[in-house]
């Protein structure tokens, strides 16, 4: 175990010396008497005999500080609650006033006069007394360096004695080198914030589709309930209220996709926490139709337009610490965004043009894209960030998608919201999902997108079923309401050319599957492409996603409109079963499979089951932080954001059962597994889901954690069976 630091090696060697060839370990669950088929019909995976061990005391993530109760404790904690927002802000006001802040601009020149801001500046410009306390260097090397780049972080960076020289470092030659995009100019941004963006197309489309004027009412905050009747004629006030709160903005303590890629995340949530917080919260009273349908009510332009330039006043500047540069292997997609940007430079005036009458409503006049036989990565907030996405276009996906992002957080110029749109140069098929309750906000946001960033399709999350979004009429709420999703697909589609993708479940409520009424409609309203998530928003992750059901939509889907399955596939027998089952079908897309073993996207391609090595495993997260810390910094912030989603992907790694362990070949996604020991030390880290051990890893890959350190995973994703995410 070469790359595994002594003391680490010393704390798992006393859990896993040797595995007990002759003698099986005492097993409770009775695994050792129960025949491999008998475990698989009980879906607990059928690991050899000799790798069993007992099971630790407790199998908890959150409270457990190790697996085992004879392996040493780390320093670091594991914690069941997340910090305040009053401790965070503590801990941010503490870190400002200390010398090891220094500025981003002084850190990456060298130079103290190389800050603007002189005086003003909120960081130290104290070099000397920043070297003094700066911690010693991690090992290895600067990221930036094996980009061939100049490292934008200079003398902050933790690996800057690996730096060929210091010389002062030239922005143009920064950005100019930046393997991403899809950022959000300041210009634009301040637009938004002051809400002076016009949006032209979206307007008129929304307009011509007779979801704007008279028939939108408004009604300020009416605080009376009202339950709603759902489709299915079930009262479904619980799940779903009737009246909705217009502005379907997450907030960031709370949104899945608000810690932020590319930007610092505190600072994010700090520049958010600085507005005087959400403007004034209209709430509508959505008058169900005869058909149980549907919102017909948006908020006035006038009063929301005056809120929140009042609010956008207030707004501080984030400040943009992360240029981005590396080798570009991939030139075509940002020549193709250089070539947008520059046909676009003229943006402030764009928005003041008069209304655009070439409007792209007819599907036909749509850009073509061709899902079929693609390796789709699933869109996967928090864990399916743009380090994360790399990692799978080198191991073989072919469409990537962001993460999802909130409509209205986009449309507010939020900077957490617009770092989940970036997008790498190697990810050639790229897509971005959106999420939103409105079709004017939808409309709006598809027309910024188009026109702010270069992306290939824009996926419309209809499918999500998570609380805070739900609540808010959108994701898997828009099952309920077809005459909205309707207006949703046809705004969007009417104002981009790019193609409409959206994401489903099955429908809302279990066993009352829907989208296979509706999968028509959805082509004719001008959607490209639809993916089905075999499994309802009630169901969540529990049961095995219905496939019969999904090939019973693909084969009553107009030629026009391409069909992705979605759900459990695992393995490469998984992917060849579900497209022979169902020739239907374009192509599959594949999420929790890629979070737990990114490798499947090799195995499907070289039709193989791969049994990978501990140390290849081990590579591979080595390859994600030095992605992680391109992206998110080799700075200190940097670097523990890296540890940071390393920890949330571990979260999910950990379920992963090595080929040689098991009985029966291929694992499934819905096996519990016993307790058992890996092949060596490294294995046997890797395969526990204690969160302690997971911050051992992280640890062997970005050196010791800080003092105090806290994490608790956000995905209970060792929850087998029970909701996740999507
Ligand atoms: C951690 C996590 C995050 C997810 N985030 C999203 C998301 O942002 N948008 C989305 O449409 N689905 C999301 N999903 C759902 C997946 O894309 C996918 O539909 C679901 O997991 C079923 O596929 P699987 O069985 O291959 O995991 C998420 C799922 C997980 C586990």
């Amino acid at each position: 175990m070469d790359d595994c630091p002594k003391d680490i090696c010393a704390v798992t060697d006393s859990s896993t010396e040797g595995v007990p060839a002759s003698q099986p370990p005492l097993d409770p669950n009775g695994t050792t008497q129960r025949s491999p088929e008998e475990l698989v019909a009980r879906a607990i995976a059928p690991v050899k005999r000799e790798f069993l061990r007992p099971p630790p005391s407790s199998r908890t993530t959150q409270n457990n500080p190790a697996s085992d109760t004879n392996v040493k404790q780390p320093q670091a904690n594991v914690v069941q609650e997340k910090k305040s927002k009053r401790q965070l802000k503590r801990e941010r006001r503490q870190e400002q006033n200390s010398p090891l802040n220094l500025c981003p601009e002084i850190a990456k020149t060298g130079d103290v006069n190389a800050c603007s801001y002189k005086d003003k500046c909120r960081f130290s410009h104290d070099i000397e007394a920043f070297m003094a306390q700066k911690p010693a260097d991690l090992e290895g090397d600067c990221p930036f360096i094996k980009a061939d780049a100049p490292c934008p972080y200079g003398l902050a960076c933790r690996f800057a004695g690996t730096h060929k020289d210091n010389a002062p470092i030239a922005t143009s030659n920064l950005l100019k080198k930046s393997s991403e995009v899809n950022g959000l100019s300041k210009d634009v941004q301040k637009l938004l914030w002051k809400n002076k963006m016009r949006f032209t197309k979206a307007d008129a489309v929304v307009k011509s589709l007779g979801l704007a004027g008279p028939n939108w009412k408004v009604k300020k905050l009416v605080d009376k309930e009202e339950d709603e009747v759902g489709l299915d004629g079930s009262h479904a006030a619980d799940e779903t209220n009737c009246k909705k709160v217009v502005d379907d903005s997450v907030d960031c303590s709370e949104c899945p996709s608000t810690f932020p890629a590319a930007v610092n995340a505190e600072e994010a949530c700090e520049t958010d926490e600085l507005r005087p917080l959400k403007k004034a919260k209209l709430l509508v009273d959505e008058k169900c139709s005869d058909e149980g349908e549907d919102a017909t009510v948006l908020e006035n332009d006038n009063e929301k337009n005056s809120a929140e330039t009042e609010l956008a006043d207030n707004v501080l500047a984030e400040p943009d610490r992360s240029p981005k540069i590396c080798n570009l292997k991939d030139a075509t997609v940002l020549e193709k965004y250089n070539e947008k940007k520059s046909a676009e430079t003229e943006l402030a005036d764009d928005v003041h043009a008069e209304p655009d009458k070439s409007l792209k409503i007819h599907p036909r006049e749509k850009m073509l894209i061709d899902f079929r036989e693609k390796l789709y990565l699933a869109p996967l907030t928090t864990v399916g960030n743009l380090p994360f996405r790399r990692v799978c276009k080198t191991l073989g996906a072919d469409v990537t998608c962001g993460e999802m992002a909130m409509c209205t957080n986009l449309l507010q110029g939020q900077a957490s919201e617009w770092a989940l749109l970036r997008r790498h140069s190697s990810e050639d098929l790229f897509g971005v999902q959106i999420c939103g309750a409105y079709p004017d906000t939808v409309a709006r946001t598809v027309e910024l997108i188009e026109k702010e960033c270069t992306v290939d399709f824009i996926d419309i999350n209809m499918g999500c079923p998570i609380d805070i979004v739900v609540d808010k009429g959108a994701g898997s709420f828009l099952l309920t309401k077809p005459l909205r999703m309707k207006g949703i697909i046809q705004a969007a589609s009417g104002t981009v050319d790019k193609p409409i993708t959206v994401k489903v479940r099955t429908g809302y409520f279990g066993g009352k599957n829907r989208i296979d009424s509706l999968i028509a409609d959805i082509g004719s309203w001008g959607a490209t492409a639809v993916t089905i998530h075999g499994r309802s928003r009630q169901q969540r992750y529990s049961k095995l996603a219905d496939w019969d059901y999904i090939y019973q939509c693909a084969r009553k889907a107009p030629s026009t409109l391409q069909v992705l399955g979605n759900g459990d596939i695992f393995s490469y027998l998984d992917w060849n079963n579900r497209k022979t089952d169902s020739p239907e079908l374009s192509t599959c897309m594949i999420a929790r499979g890629a979070l737990i073993k990114p490798w499947l996207f090799t195995e499907i391609k070289e039709q193989r089951h791969w049994d990978i090595s501990s140390q290849e495993r081990l590579n591979i997260l080595k390859e994600y932080v030095r992605f992680g810390l391109e992206h998110w910094g080799s700075d200190k912030k940097g670097v523990e954001t890296t540890r940071h989603f390393v920890l949330e992907w571990l979260s999910y790694a950990c379920r992963y059962i090595p080929v040689g362990l098991l009985d029966v070949i291929p694992q499934r996604l819905n096996w519990r597994p016993p307790s058992y020991y890996g092949r060596d030390d490294l294995e046997t880290l890797m395969a526990s889901d204690s969160a302690a051990d997971w911050i051992r890893i992280s640890e062997m890959l970005l050196g010791k954690v800080p003092d105090g350190f806290t994490f608790a995973p956000k995905h209970k994703s060792n929850a087998y069976d029970r909701a996740e995410n999507g």
